[in-house]
């Protein structure tokens, strides 16, 4: 069963399209990328998949079923979490209390955070009084990771994660994103604009520009020029 595919979608703000036909699948146990520059599109296409932002025509199904008319709250309970662009966590609430917001749309039995989340990003154990904001952005970054984890999702979205990370901290979440991959069947989909962080993890690569796909294939036509070229400013 194919976990997500977004099948032709068009993606408007008022008249700018912002989608213009794009079709996307992602698979289980497996990492699929989606690259491109600034203002391409990518955040809109992962809005599409939470719906956050309605598409105007198109599909979106999951687990083989339509979530077109699904509000983001039915989404996340149905298994679909992000890690969104900036983190979005909240600098007031501890780290624990960071990750509870994931049980928001879990039920009461299943509101425990996995010890998953703290054999991955061990730092989070040992901050877990502290506030969000006083975090690393690197640490903040393990933290929205380990809140999507704690809803458990069959499938992780996740909008440029190493924007403003240091080297080191993209290696740890490099090994995590691999280690879920490989562990759990997890399905993983990934924007980025980092062309060597998506060489090294994806198995499958689409590239988009002004709102739509252009390329797509393996993560090793990613070393062939004319497929760069589609990512050169
Ligand atoms: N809320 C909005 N209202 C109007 N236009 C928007 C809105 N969000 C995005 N856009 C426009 O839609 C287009 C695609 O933006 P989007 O954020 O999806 O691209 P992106 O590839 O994620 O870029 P970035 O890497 O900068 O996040 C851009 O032209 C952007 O200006």
């Amino acid at each position: 069963m194919t976990t997500l595919e977004v099948d032709d979608i068009h993606l408007h703000y008022g008249a700018a399209e912002a989608l213009r036909g794009v079709t996307v699948k992602a698979e289980p146990s497996q990492i699929t990328c989606v690259l491109g520059r600034n203002g391409v599109g990518k955040t809109s296409l992962l809005r599409a998949v939470t719906g956050q932002h309605p598409v105007s025509s198109g599909a979106v199904t999951f687990e083989d079923a339509s979530i077109n008319g699904n509000a983001p709250y039915v989404r996340a309970s149905k298994g679909i979490a992000i890690v969104p662009q900036g983190r979005e966590i909240f600098p007031l609430l501890t780290v624990r209390e960071n990750l509870e917001t994931g049980f928001a749309c879990l039920k009461r039995k299943d509101r425990t955070i996995p010890s998953e989340v703290f054999e991955l990003f061990p730092v989070l154990n040992d901050m877990l009084s502290r506030r969000g904001g006083d975090l690393s952005g690197g640490q903040q970054q393990q933290l929205a990771i380990g809140r999507a984890l704690v809803t458990r999702p069959k499938l992780l979205l996740l909008d440029e994660p190493t924007e403003g990370i240091q080297p080191s901290i993209i290696k740890d979440i490099g090994r995590a994103l691999t280690f879920l991959r490989d562990t759990s069947g997890l399905t993983i989909l990934l924007v980025e604009q980092y062309l060597d962080f998506c060489r090294e993890l994806a198995d499958s690569v689409y590239i988009m520009d002004r709102g739509e796909i252009v390329h797509q294939g393996p993560a090793e036509d990613l070393d062939q020029p004319e497929v760069r070229r589609h990512l050169m400013v």
